[in-house]
């Protein structure tokens, strides 16, 4: 489904990311794991196409889409979240989900649009986040796993076929991780998307992840099965001192 080859990514001399080669099967789900600084986020956004790729290609079910926007990818069925949270404030857990619904649709982001556009979709996509019962409440007031789910909300609103998640357990609470990882587990499972996923959690990951990719300075140090990669003495190595 996703192909990277040699993929690289320089800033102002740095190598950020460093000739990363690697296949996403369908219906795949694959970790990144490595300690900060590595390369996971930088990676997300070449592949997203938040920043373009100094060097290798890209492709997408077969299409090269190393040159394209990042709404372009968007539109053949890439979605991503972020590492910190892209909520409105005080723009309530509904309408964020019915403003999606516009995008989607191919309407622009116009936040004075009363929220009467899409009641079917909007209540279908909260009742599969678990987020029914919060939809009239702002989203400054929701809890960290609640801010998350929403944000899940909004991406499935565009039903992405390749998710990119970054770190979607960050802030969250250790009372909410548990829901929060049958939701992803869902996504996956249920509804058969392929999804890539930053987390650091371990404890997360081993119940969820097909593959784990371990980068490094840049590098794509290791890509295998969970257990594979943990008994990896180059990984275990990289990792002394760093939580694994
Ligand atoms: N736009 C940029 N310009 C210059 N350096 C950048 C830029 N974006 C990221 N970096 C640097 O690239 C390196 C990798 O950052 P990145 O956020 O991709 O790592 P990460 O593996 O996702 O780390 P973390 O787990 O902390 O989120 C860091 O040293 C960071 O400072």
């Amino acid at each position: 489904m996703l192909r990277l080859r040699d993929i690289g990514w320089t800033v102002g001399g740095a190598t950020i990311v460093d000739s990363v080669s690697l296949d996403v099967h369908e219906g795949e789900f694959l970790a990144f794991i490595g300690p900060n600084g590595a390369g996971k986020t930088s990676l997300f956004n070449l592949v997203s196409g938040i920043n373009r790729a100094s060097r290798g290609t890209i492709e997408l079910d077969g299409a090269d889409i190393t040159g394209e926007a990042a709404y372009a990818r968007a539109r053949r069925g890439l979605g991503r979240t972020f590492q910190t949270s892209s909520l409105w404030p005080g723009m309530t857990v509904a309408d964020h989900v019915e403003l999606a619904a516009q995008a989607a649709d191919g309407g622009s982001y116009r936040v004075w649009r009363r929220a009467d556009g899409y009641p079917e979709q909007v209540a279908e996509v909260l009742a599969r986040t678990e987020l029914a019962h919060r939809a009239d409440t702002p989203a400054d007031v929701l809890s960290h796993g609640e801010k998350r789910k929403l944000e899940l909300a909004v991406l499935l609103v565009g039903e992405p076929r390749l998710m990119l998640l970054d770190e979607p357990m960050a802030g969250v609470s250790a009372e909410e991780v548990p829901a929060l990882t049958a939701l992803i587990r869902s996504l996956h499972r249920d509804e058969h998307r392929t999804v890539l996923m930053v987390e650091h959690h371990m404890d997360v990951l081993l119940g969820l992840a097909d593959r784990l990719a371990v980068m490094h300075h840049g590098t794509l140090l290791a890509l295998d099965t969970p257990q594979a990669v943990m008994d990896d003495a180059t990984v275990q190595q990289a990792y002394l001192g760093e939580e694994l």
